[in-house]
C-alpha cells in the first residue's frame, strides 16, 4: 500500500471516509498494525503507563520517545507515524519546541508530531509548522496536565464547550493538519468536526469525529489499571497469555517440555566419552 500522508487523510475527511488510528510502542506491534491496514500509528507518551508502568505521562522524556518511535517506524512503512511531544519539551520557548520537534523527526524518523493544548500553544504550533514539521493538536482531556485538570476527567461540558471549540479553531488557524479530541461530549465532537476543515480523531470524542483512536493495550485487554468508558475491548489477551504461561510452567516442571524435536544433535555420547 502507498504511504499514508496528511494530504491523503485530508482527502478522506472531504470524502467522509473514517480514519482509524492506534498506538504502538515497539516493532512487533507496529508490524501487526501495518498488516491490519490502519491509517495512523501514534507512538504516544501513554507508553509511560501502558509499557513502563507509571501512573501518568508526565515523566516521559524526549529520549524515551525517540527510543520507542524508531522501532515503530521500522515495523510499519505504510501508516502515518505520529510522535508525541512529551510534557516539558515544548512549553519553554518556541526555539525549544522547534528543536525537540526536529529531534523527533531526525532521530525518531516519525512523519509528524503531536502536542497537547489549545489557544495557549497556538503560537508554538505555528512556529513548528513554519519550521517545516506537520503538527497534530490534542485538546479536551490533555493527560500531561492531569494535575491541573484534577484527574482524567471529561472536558467541555456545559459552558466549557466554548473553550474547547475555541481551542480547536485556534489550532486550525495556527496550521495544525489534524486534531485529537479526547474525552468530550458526543455533540461537541460533532460541532468541532463540522466547523473544522482538518481531520478530527476522537478518543472518547463521540461518534461524529473524522476518525477514532484507541490505545492498543486497552483494546487488546493488555492493560488493567483502568478501563475508560470510551474503550471497546476487541480482544481479551491477558487470560489467554496467562494460560499459555501456566502451561509452559507445568510442562517445564513435569519434563513434557522440551521434546526431542526441540533439541540439538551434533555430538555423540561416544565422542563425549573420548573427551574425558
Ligand atoms: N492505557 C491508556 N489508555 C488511555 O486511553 C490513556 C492512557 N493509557 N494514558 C494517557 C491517557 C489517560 N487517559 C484516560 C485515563 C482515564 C480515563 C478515565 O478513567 N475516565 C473516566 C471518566 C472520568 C470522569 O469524567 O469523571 C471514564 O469512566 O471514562 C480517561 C482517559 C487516556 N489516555
Ligand atoms: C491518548 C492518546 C491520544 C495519546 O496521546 C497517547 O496515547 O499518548
Ligand atoms: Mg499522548
Amino acid at each position: 500500500m502507498a504511504k499514508i500522508t496528511t494530504h491523503k487523510l485530508q482527502e478522506m475527511k472531504v470524502k467522509g471516509e473514517k480514519i482509524s488510528m492506534t498506538t504502538a510502542y515497539d516493532y512487533p506491534t507496529a508490524c501487526l498494525v501495518e498488516k491490519a491496514g490502519i491509517e495512523i500509528i501514534l507512538v504516544g507518551d501513554s507508553l509511560m503507563m501502558t509499557v513502563l508502568g507509571d501512573d501518568s505521562t508526565v515523566a516521559c522524556t524526549m529520549d524515551q520517545m525517540i527510543h520507542h518511535i524508531k522501532p515503530v517506524v521500522l515495523g510499519a512503512p505504510t501508516p502515518l507515524i505520529v510522535g508525541d511531544m512529551p510534557f516539558g519539551s515544548y512549553n519553554v520557548s518556541k526555539e525549544q519546541a522547534i528543536m525537540n520537534a526536529t529531534r523527533l523527526m531526525k532521530e525518531g524518523r516519525c512523519d509528524v508530531i503531536k502536542l497537547e493544548g489549545g489557544k495557549e500553544v497556538a503560537d508554538t504550533v505555528k512556529a513548528i509548522v513554519d519550521a517545516g514539521i506537520p503538527v497534530m493538536g490534542h485538546i479536551g482531556l490533555t493527560p500531561q496536565t492531569v494535575s491541573k485538570l484534577g484527574g482524567f476527567k471529561i472536558q467541555g461540558k456545559g459552558d466549557a464547550a466554548k473553550d474547547v471549540l475555541e481551542d480547536a479553531l485556534a489550532l486550525e488557524a495556527a496550521g495544525a493538519w489534524g486534531i485529537v479530541l479526547e474525552c468530550i461530549p458526543d455533540e461537541l465532537g460533532k460541532l468541532i468536526t463540522e466547523k473544522l476543515t482538518i481531520p478530527t480523531i476522537g478518543i472518547g470524542g463521540g461518534r461524529y469525529t473524522d476518525g477514532q483512536v484507541l490505545v492498543f493495550h486497552d483494546m487488546m485487554g493488555l492493560f488493567d489499571k483502568f478501563l475508560p468508558k470510551f474503550v471497546k475491548q476487541y480482544l481479551n489477551l491477558t487470560p489467554e497469555i496467562v494460560k499459555a504461561l501456566e502451561e509452559f510452567k507445568a510442562e517445564v516442571k513435569s519434563g513434557a517440555f522440551p521434546e526431542e524435536k526441540h533439541t540439538f544433535g551434533g555430538v555423540t555420547e561416544e565422542e563425549l566419552k573420548r573427551l574425558y
